[in-house]
């Protein structure tokens, strides 16, 4: 199926986009971005440059996928470190790309939306192409529009918790209020049935760790994503039919037959 999605320019083929953390080796990792299909990962650039698996084997095994990197400014709290990590990210990847986490609360790592939208403007404003990290609110999106962001990415559900698509009825309304930006669903996704719903809805791509770096066959789970991916977006694709309240005969009779 010929059914690009854009980015900034940029087409890809591939709806499913995958983070780069938690995997019990190196080589599980190569193997699950492998069948995941995916043709961009999310690469943290604190927890991955000043933690203990920096080094030229990480960055070294990212090169030779060959995938296009979107550097996250995962673990930044404040404006500033994330400000700070997205020049670092530019510089390291040579990429205007930027998925903007600015953390505003520890137990839900739930987004700050102030200092996310603040951070936005001014990296949209010095040339980066931001993904921003948040919530599924309206008038934050519209922050997030106006600063320049041509790409969302509402969480599901808090980062890691599995949980799925937490408030569907916010996410139809982000959907149908900006229907021709890419809105990517981030973070919170725990099984494949989740993402496929996620394409029903209308979103145009996920973003997922988690649920395959700790799955216990984390290749087998990048491969059901990637199959979950193709068949939500191909139903959503396809039409689906609206719910309704009353049942209606799915094998229409004509007459009767015994009268
Ligand atoms: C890898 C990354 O960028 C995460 O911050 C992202 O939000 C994924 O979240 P899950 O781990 O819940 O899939």
């Amino acid at each position: 199926m010929n059914d690009p999605l854009n980015f900034y320019g940029v087409t890809l083929q591939s709806r499913l986009l995958v983070g780069t953390s938690q995997y019990p080796s190196p080589a599980i990792l190569a193997d699950a971005l492998a069948a995941s299909k995916t043709e961009v990962v999310t690469v943290s650039l604190r927890r991955e440059a000043g933690g203990s698996r920096a080094g030229e084997g990480f960055w070294g095994l990212i090169r030779e996928t060959g995938l296009r990197v979107l550097p996250n400014t995962a673990g930044c709290r404040t404006v500033k470190e994330a400000v700070t990590t997205a020049h670092m990210a530019r510089e390291l990847f040579a990429t205007k790309w930027i998925k903007l986490e600015v953390i505003g609360d520890d137990d839900l790592l739930a987004p700050d939306p102030f200092g996310l939208v603040e951070a936005a403007r001014i990296l949209c404003d010095e040339g980066f192409e931001v993904f921003p990290y948040m919530t599924e609110d309206l008038l934050l999106a519209d922050r997030l529009v106006e600063a320049g962001c041509r790409v969302l990415m509402p969480w599901a559900a808090p980062i890691g918790s599995g949980r799925g698509l937490n408030n569907v009825f916010g996410l139809r309304a982000l959907r149908a209020r900006y229907p021709d930006i890419p809105l990517v669903i981030d973070a919170g996704l725990g099984a494949p049935s989740q993402a496929s719903q996620a394409f029903e809805l209308g979103f145009d791509a996920v973003l997922l760790n988690t649920a395959i770096a700790k799955a216990g066959d984390p290749v087998a789970m990048a491969r059901a994503f990637a199959l979950a991916c193709e068949a939500g977006r191909t139903a959503y694709k396809a039409l689906t039919i609206e719910p309704r309240d009353m049942a209606e005969p799915s094998t229409p009779v004509l007459g009767r037959a015994f009268t």
